[in-house]
């Protein structure tokens, strides 16, 4: 009988490393000596030392072919999550990831790191240096987070140290930086509409902002750190900047650095999520007739008016985390990313 060879431990591969977070950390794990495949449904740049795999994580055999003598997974693929296609993300989030669990034991891993986040426990209302111990969102502000926490239980749960199956779970919270197709593109979109005006509620709100690089770093120290005799084996972490910021300063600053003028006058925010919830309401009850998709979601207003921020404690101490790029230096590289979008571009 042929001996199955024990993968290299620097042999790893990306699962969404196409995407944003899963580009960055390609570029890092590249830097740090190992050899990635990526595994994406599409693939959006070819670098040395990279295999692409194209194909739907829900599929086990393609995620098998990925997964030839990787000692170690990262699965950060999930549908964008302004999406409202519960079916797509029961079917990638939760399905996908069962998918992944069954591949990573077959194809013998050793070790599966997830990227999470830290909203699993989110519920709209204010979180202040939330701690990892805090219990799941019982009720999800979206499909989003609901499959999001279904996906990390999965995950967590299959941490088997008996079968050398090892498993850690890394929460970011509000990933920016060069390449981020999300939180700047739509912040400036919304300015460029005149709808970035008025600050909801009073504008005291802290919240954590986490510049890529350090998501990244997070995530290699989880890998690192996952052995048997370790305490983060089937264990959740925080990871963000570690320097919570109000809402609309962060805002303010990305826009002022764009050449945006910030927003300035207050809303109350009942108000504003009010009028999102009944825009909201309107939009699905018109989806026959009339397809439109209002700027403030209910989720939007939510996450702009409360407090929502997280201790980083637990992976300072067991991973020894500490962020490597701070927020002044993250929104400076991020806006000087984003020549094409500064105001008159
Ligand atoms: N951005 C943020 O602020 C935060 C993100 N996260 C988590 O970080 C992870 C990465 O997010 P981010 O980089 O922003 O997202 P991206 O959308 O940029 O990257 C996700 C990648 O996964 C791919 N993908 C989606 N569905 C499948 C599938 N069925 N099979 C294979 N690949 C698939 C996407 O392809 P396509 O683009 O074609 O769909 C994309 O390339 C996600 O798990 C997200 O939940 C957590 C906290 C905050
Ligand atoms: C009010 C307004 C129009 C703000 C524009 C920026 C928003 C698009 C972002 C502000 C906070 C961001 C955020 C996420 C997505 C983009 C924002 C809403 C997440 C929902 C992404 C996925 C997660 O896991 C949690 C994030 C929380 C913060």
């Amino acid at each position: 009988m042929a001996t199955r060879l024990r993968p290299s431990s620097k042999r790893c591969a990306v699962i969404g490393g196409s995407g944003f977070l899963g580009r960055h950390l390609v570029e890092k794990l590249l830097e740090r000596g190992y050899s990635v495949s990526v595994f994406d449904i599409r693939q959006s740049y070819e670098l040395p030392g990279v295999t692409f795999h194209q194909g739907d994580l829900c599929d086990k055999q393609a995620l098998l072919s990925a997964l030839q003598d990787v000692s170690l997974v990262f699965h950060c693929a999930s549908p964008a999550p302004g999406s409202d296609d519960r079916k797509l993300f029961e079917r990638v989030n939760v399905v996908g990831t069962q998918t992944v669990i069954q591949a990573c034991i077959e194809a013998g891993v050793q070790k599966l790191v997830l990227t999470s986040s830290a909203s699993v426990v989110y519920e709209g209302t204010d979180i202040k240096n939330g701690k990892e111990d805090l219990p799941y969102a019982k009720k999800p502000i979206d499909y989003y987070t609901q499959t999001k926490i279904e996906q990390e239980k999965l995950v967590l749960g299959a941490c088997n140290k008996q079968k050398g199956f090892l498993t850690v779970a890394i929460r970011p919270h509000g990933i920016f930086g060069p390449r981020d197709p999300q939180l700047v593109p739509i912040l400036v979109d919304t300015a460029r509409r005149g709808k970035m005006k008025f600050i909801i509620g009073n504008g005291a709100n802290l919240v954590d902002f986490t510049y890529v690089e350090n998501v990244v770093h997070g995530h290699i120290l989880a890998a690192e750190h996952l052995r048997p005799d370790s305490p983060i084996c089937g264990k959740a972490y925080h990871i963000t900047n570690d320097e919570p910021i109000p809402f609309w300063d962060f805002m303010s600053e990305v826009l002022v650095g764009l050449g945006y003028a910030a927003p300035r006058f207050h809303l109350p925010y009942r108000l504003v999520y009010g009028l999102a919830l009944l825009l909201w309401l309107l939009s699905v009850l018109l989806r026959p007739f009339v397809a439109f998709k209002p700027t403030f979601t209910p989720m939007r207003v939510a996450l702009a008016g409360t407090f929502h921020y997280y201790s980083c404690q637990r992976a300072k101490e067991h991973l020894g985390y500490k962020p490597v790029v701070s927020l002044k230096e993250g929104i400076a590289c991020t806006v000087q990313s984003y020549p094409h979008l500064k105001s008159g571009a």
